[in-house]
């Protein structure tokens, strides 16, 4: 996945709808639907579900989302993409051979030397300093996420670490391109716009892409029937992690809706 991933989060795209016909094996939100991600993503069903069409989502989609709710979730996914850097140098040790260490290395180097900057100055936008993100606690969805996908690559193999990675790099895309197809979603004025462009756009559909044909490659040597069951049980249980990451960012919301509501009651204001 080197290529991509050094364009990781690059420019965003213009706002295109694809045409489905010009692809007849693209059906399913821009991923193929006959590759070893597309049978987990199959396998896992109802986890799945309730990880791309969780109300944070559609928060997005529709521009809704409370403000509150994101700047907790922007301040956690720096700490999120700190483990998940180190998951990238476990896939350095874990990897086949050199071309699997050389791809795991540059994404490691874009990560830290590169996403992590552009991490900062998207929060920079919202309001969010650096001191800030470095201070904050760590939430207890954000350590159970990270260290489950550390554990299922030290326990495991190079297979396994890259299921527990796929909702994460392969989910956005997904949940990005399917927000561009709403009929509810909210274009002029939605201050969401620029994170969905961000994952919906080539240069991260480029990276998405890499790692489905990564995992296609790791399972035609790896991937046994027998294993197929505890594969599927890793990729699910990442999907109810990235579920409860996003449940983390809307409670957040919900409580800063709850203060701004007793405050007006109060007159205490926040
Ligand atoms: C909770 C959470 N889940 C997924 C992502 C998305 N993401 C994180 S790193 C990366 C690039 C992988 O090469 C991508 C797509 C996120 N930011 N936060």
């Amino acid at each position: 996945m080197d290529p991509g991933a050094s364009r990781l989060f690059g420019r965003s795209q213009p706002l295109e709808r694809e045409d489905p016909r010009s692809d007849p094996g693209r059906l399913d939100r821009g991923t193929r639907v006959s590759t070893f991600f597309a049978r987990l993503r199959t396998a896992a069903g109802a986890d799945w579900q309730a990880y791309v069409g969780h109300a944070f989502v559609d928060g997005l989609a529709r521009g809704t989302l409370p403000e509150a709710a994101f700047r907790h979730y922007l301040v956690q996914d720096y700490l999120f993409l700190i483990h998940f850097a180190r998951a990238y140098a476990l896939a350095v040790v874990k990897a086949d051979d050199l071309a699997g260490m050389r791809s795991a290395a540059a994404t490691l180097d874009a990560l830290i030397n590169h996403e992590m900057k552009l991490h900062i100055e998207f929060c920079r936008d919202w309001g969010i300093t650096p001191e800030e993100m470095e201070q904050a606690p760590e939430a207890a969805e954000c350590m159970a996420y990270t260290r489950y996908v550390l554990d299922r690559g030290l326990s495991g193999d190079i297979l396994d670490l890259k299921v527990a990675l796929a909702p994460c790099v392969v989910g956005y895309r997904e949940i990005a391109a399917a927000i561009r197809d709403r009929h509810d979603f909210k274009t002029i004025g939605n201050p969401y716009l620029p994170w969905i462009e961000m994952y919906s756009g080539a240069d991260y559909g480029a990276v998405a892409d890499d790692a489905v044909a990564e995992l296609d490659r790791l399972a035609a040597t790896r991937a046994t029937e027998a294993r197929f069951p505890a594969l599927a049980r890793t990729f699910a249980e990442a999907c109810r992690l990235e579920a409860g990451f996003w449940e983390m960012g809307w409670r957040a919301g919900q409580d800063g809706r709850k203060a701004g509501l007793w405050g007006r009651l109060t007159g205490r204001g926040r």
